[in-house]
């Protein structure tokens, strides 16, 4: 007989609802993406005016987006993997992601509709009516200072705050967008009987009922005792009044949350077995797409710099952010954010190595580790970690000077970043491990003389990896992994044949004993400028 056609592997599915489009992506069981494909919110459903994904307020800054205009994007990329050919009929399970922070407010009676959909329609043209707030808070917001300020003061403090939901108060934190919406809104806030995450909300769309918010995601709220997993009630109470009850009761991110609605097995043909495994934040899921393991550190180079850390035993602080683990109930995992990422290394190539990439390379290439003690801290904008602007420069005998030779300035600005990366990480709890791995990824990435300094600094191997699918690709493994619940094999185990990252830097001989002199320099030179008057706007 004919070849018949290969029968479609059997898969899972990890979808990524984030700022300016819907994913998904489909992984086979040797680990490896066979289909990706995506709605832009701006590009395919112009309708809803979107910029970047994002409606920016008059005020400048309340950001928000149109829940209707997530839901139609599923709609439109369900219809896009039929017409493709896509076999449904083969997917074991699926799991997802969600942009942090924002929220979706379920109105009175829209449980009804989600768990009696019609495979006839579209979800969109079911669920108009089933929003109390249209136009969702999402990440972007800023216009909360106020309900931060009353939470941290409820609980005794950013530090009090911290130590209890893994952070200070900040702008985008769920809880304080709800205080928000309760305080100038209260007629909606009545008339919401659920409150869902955007990844949580996501995993409601496929499990046709309301989903459970998941412990990592959960911990972007302010209101998650990320000790106990448990919501803290003072946070609750300081937000809204019978918010418990909207929200549910969290669970482990590896939790199956129940099959799939009949609707998507009726309307597009998926098994009626097929499994939901708990949405999480993107960033979480982004941690399990690059198969992080204990001691390593992801270091995405961008515009900011964000390092993703993974935490045994986590040290709360007035800076960063501290997550439940999505892929081990037992740790944590931390972002750190530092604003002069990319930013301050194209000024400082303009300005010293003429505009060239090569240059500065060279430069790199040219100066000694340590840079024979010259020591320089770059923030053109306010930096977050720590709150600090402006340039300071030290010379071996710790004196500030104006100006550096052009070599000594590249030098000085790489060593800095990576070593202020290094002493903050450490003060969230993390130790370099001996099997520490640094992934690094963005445009920095692929800069090997920047690497190699990275590799210097931590005293680590680096490694570097694509992370464009990243949050997509780690919720096709969290699923992988939601089909061994109950056996108790890690994720690790689950995900360990899948593609590997590439070795692109080893620590030169020496670094250790370079670094160990100069980071507690480094440290000691940032209490210094913290501890002067340094003109911050108010
Ligand atoms: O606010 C953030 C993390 O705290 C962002 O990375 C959002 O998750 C992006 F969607």
């Amino acid at each position: 007989a004919a070849m018949a056609e290969p029968a479609a592997r059997l898969c899972c599915l990890g979808w990524d609802f984030s700022t300016q489009q819907v994913k998904v992506v489909a992984v086979d069981a040797a680990m490896n993406v066979f289909y990706e494909d995506s709605v832009h919110f701006d590009r395919d459903l112009p309708e809803f005016g979107t910029q970047g994904g994002v409606h920016v307020h008059q005020d400048g800054l309340t950001v928000t987006s149109p829940v209707l205009m997530w839901v139609q994007a599923l709609d439109i990329l369900l219809e896009k993997m039929r017409a493709s050919g896509f076999d449904f009929s083969r997917v074991l399970a699926l799991s997802g992601a969600g942009q942090q922070h924002g929220s979706i407010y379920w109105k009175a009676g829209a449980s009804r509709v989600l768990t009696s959909l019609s495979p006839d329609l579209p979800l969109h043209e079911q669920l108009q009516a089933c929003f109390s707030i249209r136009d969702c808070p999402v990440w972007m917001d800023s216009s909360t200072t106020a309900q931060c300020r009353q939470l941290e003061a409820a609980v005794g403090g950013a530090q009090a705050l911290s130590r209890l939901t893994g952070s200070r108060a900040y702008e985008r934190f769920t809880g304080n967008q709800i205080a928000k919406i309760y305080q100038q809104n209260p007629e909606a806030y009545s008339h919401t009987e659920r409150i869902s995450l955007v990844s949580s909300f996501a995993a409601s769309l496929f499990l046709g009922s309301y989903c459970p918010i998941d412990h990592s995601d959960g911990s972007g709220m302010n209101l998650l005792q990320i000790q106990d997993k448990v919501w803290a009630q003072a946070c609750l109470g300081a937000c809204a009044p019978h918010l418990e009850e909207k929200l549910g009761p969290p669970v482990p991110s590896c939790s199956v949350v129940g099959p799939v609605s009949s609707y998507y097995v009726q309307r597009y043909g998926f098994p009626p077995g097929c499994k939901v495994v708990a949405f999480t934040g993107d960033n979480p899921a982004s941690l399990a797409g690059m198969r992080l393991e204990e001691g390593d550190i992801a270091i995405s180079l961008g515009t900011s710099d964000t390092l993703f850390l993974w935490l045994q035993e986590p040290t709360p602080a007035l800076e960063g952010h501290i997550f439940c683990s999505p892929v081990d109930p037992r740790h944590y995992m931390a972002l750190l954010c530092f604003k002069n990422g990319s930013l301050m290394r194209e000024k400082i190539r303009d300005e010293s190595a003429s505009g060239s990439w090569s240059e500065f390379s060279k430069a790199l290439r040219s100066t000694e580790m340590g840079n024979g003690g010259s020591l320089g801290f770059y923030f053109d904008v306010k930096e977050i970690t720590p709150e600090m602007i402006g340039r300071h420069r030290f010379s071996p005998e710790n004196r500030e000077v104006p100006a550096f030779p052009a070599d000594v300035e590249i030098r000085a600005l790489i060593e800095g970043q990576f070593m202020a990366k290094r002493i903050h990480a450490e003060g969230l709890g993390y130790r370099v491990l001996p099997k520490t791995k640094i992934l690094a990824t963005g445009g920095a990435s692929h800069n090997r003389d920047i690497l190699q300094v990275l590799a210097d600094v931590f005293g680590a191997p680096v490694y570097v990896i694509d992370t464009a699918n990243s949050a997509c690709v780690g919720s096709a493994y969290r699923a992988f992994h939601g089909l061994a619940a109950g056996t108790g094999v890690p994720f690790s185990e689950v995900v360990k044949f899948a593609p590997g990252p590439r070795l692109a830097a080893t620590p030169s001989p020496g670094a250790a004993q370079v670094y160990a002199a100069l980071l507690p320099r480094y440290a000691q030179l940032e209490q210094r400028i913290l501890s002067q008057p340094q003109g911050l706007p108010e």
